[in-house]
């Protein structure tokens, strides 16, 4: 497992987590929060009995801040910031965000795991945690074998044709050229880009941002993947093809992988997901069986 402390680079390898590490981060999700913060009551459902397979994900209090330089008007500038340097005056003011607040859960091969919450409340900020894109302020993640985040935003190089962005994001994600020609027409026919016309012989930039998002969840879901990260990217096609992802998530977790979906479509939640976390402004409100983490998500949200 590798383990990712605030300053450390996630990539690099370290030694194995010890084996109650995983039972104290999985009784912490159980009791739907951790860490020191206050906040509302527990209404975590048991999650069932039975032994719990092999761990691929563990948060253990995890706090994620972000620092924001300069937020006032012009002080984050280059210009100003040599100014600063010339006339030997302090760093400008600093605002920290707490994006994420003592979040501690366990994931374990072959599930899929849901991830809702309010605008904001720290859902992509835990995502990019556990891909290593950010460090953590407090707490650890680890996480066994390589997580892929595929984000809406995935980079595809809009200049190019969607055909040229196959093979290389192919190649990206560690694909041999064979590979990418073996799976090819497998990942065009996916994406369903191709239906109308031939839109894969264009560049990318004349494509909907519909279209654009299916041709990446098409390359990512085209590999198989220890834990993959997806956000957002079910919302964005249209029914048959958030079909045949949530066909493709469910062979990734029978392939062994973990998956997890952020998303604000709780019937794509529901279609592909069956254990959900809960985020509300960082904390972890809730962790359980769908049903029961989204009835109570829709009864708060209706309340509120
Ligand atoms: N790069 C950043 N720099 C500073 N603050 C950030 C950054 N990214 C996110 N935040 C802040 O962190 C908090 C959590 O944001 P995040 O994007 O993780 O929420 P989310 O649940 O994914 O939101 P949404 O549902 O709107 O996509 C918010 O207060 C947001 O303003």
């Amino acid at each position: 497992m590798a383990e990712q402390t605030a300053g450390e680079a996630a990539e690099q390898p370290q030694p194995e987590r010890p084996a109650d590490k995983a039972g104290q981060a999985r009784r912490a999700g159980q009791a739907g929060r951790a860490g020191p913060a206050a906040g509302p009551a527990p209404a975590t459902e048991p999650r069932p009995a039975g032994p719990p397979g092999v761990p691929t994900v563990v948060v253990d209090g995890l706090h994620i801040v972000y620092r924001i330089y300069g937020a006032g008007a012009g002080k984050g500038s280059a210009t100003a910031a040599l100014r600063r340097m010339l006339l030997r005056q302090g760093s400008p003011s600093v605002t920290l965000v707490h994006a994420v607040r003592g979040v501690s859960f366990t994931a374990y091969r072959g599930e899929a795991i849901g991830i809702i919450g309010s605008n904001g409340s720290g859902k992509s900020t835990l995502l990019k945690a556990i891909a290593g894109l950010l460090p953590p302020d407090r707490g650890r993640v680890y996480t066994d074998g390589q997580p892929s985040l595929l984000g809406v935003n995935a980079a595809l190089m809009n200049d190019l044709t969607g055909a040229t962005n196959v093979v290389l994001g192919g190649l990206a994600m560690g694909m041999t050229q064979e590979e990418v020609r073996e799976r090819y027409q497998g990942i065009v026919d996916f994406s369903g880009i191709n239906e109308k016309d031939d839109f894969i012989s264009l560049p990318m930039r004349t494509y909907s941002s519909g279209m654009a998002a299916r041709l990446r969840f098409s390359i990512a879901a085209a590999k198989n993947h220890d834990v993959l990260m997806i956000d957002e990217a079910l919302a964005t096609g249209d029914r048959a093809f958030q079909r045949r992802s949530e066909e493709r998530i469910r062979e990734l977790r029978k392939e062994a992988g973990t998956v997890f979906l952020v998303s604000h479509n709780n019937t794509s939640i529901r279609d592909t997901c069956d254990r959900v976390l809960w985020l509300e402004k960082g904390e972890l409100l809730m962790d359980g069986p769908t049903d029961t983490v989204i009835k109570a998500y829709e009864d708060h949200t209706a309340g509120g």
